[in-house]
């Protein structure tokens, strides 16, 4: 299968690097020139849990890619706030018979594809596996996860089932889910609690999960999501959100990760709050519902994002 994965960073380097293992045809497109550079020039160094290897996979700019080339499969693995920058670079690319798959974290996203994609075309999904950008060009990842995914609309089911195939040869654990907004709003609550949290307080999933105020924490912020969900007449089960957020504390799960929001903080780049508390914050407030933890985590965030960036 030809699969463009548009965004060269931790996970996309690391669903690359398992799709290209299972020999399929990958190329990676971001436009982060340092990147592109270290990974054509020297490969994609690949740590998992320890042990390097080097996947000669081919990196390219959106405008490098022939419009011509037909992908039987996009996945999208920008941060939701690069989505429609990318989007649009690599509008050419997006075909009839492309389909798109995102399993970016946040809430907003598929929305953004649709204003690119046919909704029969989009497949929008969650993943709990994680990786770790080191450095341009070099990635880190280990445990396990699962990608649960649906197509926003039925008519390219044989499409969908191949894709799921694909993805399972290289070992990504996808099953097809019927409620893809309830799972993306499980998964943007999971990410609401881990990760401004381990940014926060700096440290690793596995260690908040020890921490004797992890469980009060956790119910605030979910308090928060299920009243707003309500609100919206999306389906939100606090019980299954709490269960897999506990299930990613074991070390074997993603118990020595750190939090994708954490990896920002460190590099000094924007992080997604605003697509994830930020998001509950804003909806409650727009319906005069009481979001005050998820905005003060919000807030806090951006305050350590200016410190960090030095814009304050
Ligand atoms: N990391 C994780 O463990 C997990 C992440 N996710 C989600 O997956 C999506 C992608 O996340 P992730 O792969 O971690 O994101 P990364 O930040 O690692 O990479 C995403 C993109 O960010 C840009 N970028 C990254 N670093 C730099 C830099 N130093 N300078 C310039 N551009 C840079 C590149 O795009 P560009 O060329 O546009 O600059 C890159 O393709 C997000 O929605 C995230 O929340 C979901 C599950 C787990
Ligand atoms: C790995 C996981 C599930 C932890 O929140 C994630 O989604 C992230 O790092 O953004």
């Amino acid at each position: 299968m030809r699969i463009a994965i548009a965004g060269a960073g931790a996970m996309g380097g690391r669903f690359g690097d398992m799709l290209s293992h299972d020999n399929q045809e990958v190329i990676l497109i971001d436009r982060w020139e340092a990147n592109l550079k270290a990974i054509n020039t020297r490969g994609l160094i690949v740590n998992v849990s320890g042990t390097e290897h080097v996947d000669q996979i081919v990196a390219v700019q959106p405008a490098q890619v022939d419009p011509s080339e037909h992908f039987d499969l996009v996945i999208m693995f920008t941060k939701a706030m690069q989505l429609d920058a990318m989007l649009t670079d690599i509008k050419p690319i997006l075909h009839d018979d492309t389909m798109v798959l995102t399993l970016a974290n946040g809430i907003g996203n598929v929305e953004t594809i649709e204003k690119y994609v046919p909704k029969e075309n989009i497949i929008a999904g969650v993943t709990t596996w994680s990786a770790g950008l080191d450095s341009a060009g070099y990635i880190s990842y280990g445990g396990e996860g699962i990608v649960q995914m649906q197509a926003v609309e039925t008519g390219k089911a044989n499409q969908v089932d191949q894709i799921v195939e694909v993805m399972n040869s290289a070992g990504l654990n996808v099953t097809l889910t019927d409620d893809a907004i309830e799972a993306i709003w499980r998964k943007a609550a999971l990410n609401a609690v881990l990760n401004p949290l381990c940014t926060l307080l700096n440290c690793n999933i596995g260690n908040l999960g020890k921490t004797t105020t992890f469980s009060a924490m956790m119910d605030e912020i979910l308090a928060e999501f299920q009243q707003v969900a309500d609100a919206m007449h999306v389906p939100f089960d606090v019980t299954k959100t709490r269960n897999l957020i506990l299930a990613q504390l074991p070390d074997e799960a993603n118990g020595t990760h750190y939090p994708s929001m954490h990896q920002d903080m460190l590099s000094k780049r924007p992080t997604e709050i605003d697509y994830l508390n930020g998001y509950v914050a804003r909806q409650g407030e727009s319906r005069h519902i009481p979001t005050m933890v998820n905005r003060l985590i919000t807030q806090e965030i951006h305050a350590m994002e200016q410190l960090v960036q030095g814009n304050h």
